[in-house]
């Protein structure tokens, strides 16, 4: 591919495009230390990945840095071949819009209600005047509510989000990702706050979009849940990926060392 080629961006993000990305030696050092080490990462389209690793492995800093909200150097992170960093700042937003993170502290607008929070996921799909006045298409809230269903909250479409309980929350937050129909579905530790119950179904309505097409990256700490949704694993030990295979093909004793 030629540089133009490589830069000439403008409709490689558009909703139906698949998206594949690369980080190239990845370095996120803070003064105290490193929390991300010379991380070199290919991710395919349609991929369904789970990062495994124990607390302040760098695994949610990963999934910072290709969602994006974590600067990187030029020429380190490319989608579609593209770099990241030289891309135009129209698509930029347009990959923004395709890759949804659910981040582990949900980060819901506490005095909004599940159906504004779900509506959040939209925005992007919306023209400002709809967004600004809170005038939303009828299509657009019927994606919202049909994902506040999937997520299992029919019912408590208008309660604020302080009001609900932790794996509520949590729900919310997965239902304003699936709203916003990324391309890219980026989940850190989805399941955390959940009963036993509702895991299964979280990680179904995941491995549905997968089987959609959809690429997912998602941080976990059940190992065997990880075995059982995941087609590859990514260990991560002090900022290092130490071990990145196939489900199949990752060793025990590989998972082991992650928690010794
Ligand atoms: N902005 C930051 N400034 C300084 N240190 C940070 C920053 N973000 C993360 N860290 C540190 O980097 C390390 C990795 O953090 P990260 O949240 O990525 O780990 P993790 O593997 O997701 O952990 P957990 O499973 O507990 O969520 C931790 O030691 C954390 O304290």
């Amino acid at each position: 591919m030629s540089q133009m080629q490589k830069y000439q961006s403008s409709k490689i993000f558009n909703q139906t495009d698949g998206i594949s990305m690369a980080l190239y030696s990845v370095s996120i050092n803070t003064s105290q230390k490193t929390i991300l080490d010379h991380i070199n990462l290919e991710i395919k389209e349609g991929e369904m990945i789970a990062v495994l690793g124990k607390s302040g492995a760098g695994k949610s800093t990963l999934l910072r840095v290709i969602a994006g909200l974590v600067k990187t150097h030029r020429n380190m992170m490319f989608f579609n071949g593209s770099d990241f960093h030289s891309l135009k700042k129209n698509d930029k937003n347009q990959l923004r819009k395709n890759i949804g993170f659910i981040p582990q502290q949900f980060k819901l607008i506490k005095e909004l209600s599940v159906f504004e929070n779900v509506m959040i996921g939209r925005l992007g799909k919306m023209g400002r005047f709809s967004s600004m006045f809170r005038i939303y298409p009828q299509n657009d809230k019927k994606i919202a509510l049909e994902c506040i269903a999937k997520v299992g909250l029919s019912g408590k479409e208008s309660l604020v989000a302080r009001k609900l309980s932790g794996g509520e929350q949590q729900r919310v937050a997965i239902a304003r990702c699936l709203a916003q129909e990324p391309q890219i579905i980026l989940a850190d530790e989805p399941v955390a706050s959940l009963d036993v119950s509702l895991i299964e179904t979280i990680l179904e309505i995941l491995d549905n979009e997968n089987k959609k097409g959809k690429t997912v990256v998602f941080v976990m700490h059940d190992v065997e849940l990880a075995k059982r949704f995941a087609k590859r694993m990514i260990l991560m030990k002090e900022g290092k990926i130490i071990s990145d295979k196939l489900t199949e093909e990752t060793k025990d004793d590989s998972i082991k060392s992650l928690f010794n």
